[in-house]
């Protein structure tokens, strides 16, 4: 078999090109132009391609876009000054602190000072706590993406064994989530999925992994998913990220992957671009609950 490859990029271009034209109605209609605003504190090389891209896709949307650049050296004190002003400005709608942070800065403590009406990554505590109750206000953008893509390739998900193997705050939990989610509770797309979370504790990942109708790998580890590990005809979601030497590789082994599984998404081209078709929503959705208008 070879696996369908699921063109995450023309699906984020799709979903930008509706926001675009939802942004211009909103504007014509006298809404505020939306702004997401973004702190980059430091200059790691993947945060400034992502930073980069999200910036240009927000000049093509029609959605204004402010990079805030910190030395690395910047204390806590002065990034939480930063976030509080951004938090005061009625120009900003969106505000996303790009992260992983340097050392030395509690990643915890400067989340959590982000307005939760402006936190478009939707990791503050009040919007992870609406989320968990299934009356989410801002859904996390990967795992949204996730589900999006799934959705718009029309891969079925309830009742099906998903296997999502990460539990970090971006993207496993809130992908285990969404996709367990009662229909309609976590945005209007089918989930009902069986849900099983796997990490670096769990017993024969491989077993697991092997029972899974879906697999959505966020590691952070190049290639681990081998094709061996996979029942035949899995759909396989791959949202690792990883650089080596001058190659982006995901967390699963493309080629092995691609002759098992039904349908898999590529790195790059897969869930990136996604992550970023939805913040870009999500600041849209910003600027309208502003007004009480969303
Ligand atoms: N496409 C996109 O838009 C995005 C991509 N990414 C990428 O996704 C990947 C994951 O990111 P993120 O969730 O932030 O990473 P984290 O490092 O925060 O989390 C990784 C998770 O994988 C688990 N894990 C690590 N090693 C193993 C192993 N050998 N076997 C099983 N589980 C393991 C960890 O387990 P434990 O909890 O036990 O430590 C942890 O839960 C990265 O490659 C990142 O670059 C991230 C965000 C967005
Ligand atoms: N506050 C915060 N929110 C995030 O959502 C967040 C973050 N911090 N820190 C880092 C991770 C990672 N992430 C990516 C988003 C898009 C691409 C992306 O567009 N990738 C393209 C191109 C990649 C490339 O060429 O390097 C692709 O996969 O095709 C990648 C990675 C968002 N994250």
């Amino acid at each position: 078999m070879t696996a369908r490859i699921l063109d995450g990029k023309a699906i984020a271009a799709e979903i930008r090109g509706e926001t675009a034209q939802q942004t211009a109605d909103w504007v014509a209609k006298g809404g505020k132009q939306p702004c997401l605003a973004a702190v980059l504190v430091g200059s790691d090389p993947a945060s400034e391609v992502y930073v980069r891209n999200k910036q240009r896709a927000c000049e093509r949307a029609g959605i204004d876009s402010q990079l805030h650049r910190l030395d690395a050296s910047t204390s806590q004190a002065e990034l939480i000054a930063v976030v509080e002003r951004l938090n005061n400005d009625p120009h900003v709608d969106g505000i996303l602190v790009q992260l992983p942070l340097p050392a030395g800065l509690d990643e915890r403590e400067i989340l959590d000072v982000v307005d939760p009406m402006k936190d478009v990554d939707a990791f503050s505590p009040e919007n992870v706590g609406l989320l968990v109750q299934g009356r989410p206000r801002f859904l996390p953008c990967t795992p949204h993406g996730v589900v999006q893509l799934l959705k718009r390739c029309q891969i079925p998900v309830p009742g099906k064994h998903v296997v999502v193997i990460g539990r970090s705050d971006i993207v496993g939990k809130p992908m285990a989530l969404l996709l367990a989610a009662r229909d309609g509770t976590c945005g209007p797309e089918a989930a009902n999925a069986t849900v099983t979370i796997a990490h670096s504790q769990s017993d024969d990942l491989e077993g697991i992994v092997r029972s899974g109708d879906i697999i959505v790998a966020a590691v952070g580890r190049p290639e681990m998913v081998r094709g061996s590990w996979l029942k035949p005809g899995a759909v396989v979601i791959d949202v690792g990220i990883n650089r080596v030497g001058d190659r982006l590789v995901g967390d699963v082994h493309f080629e092995e992957a691609s002759a098992v599984a039904s349908a898999i998404t590529p790195v790059p081209g897969g869930v990136g671009p996604l992550t970023i078709a939805m913040l870009l929503q999500n600041t849209l959705m910003a600027a309208k609950l502003k007004t009480g208008k969303a």
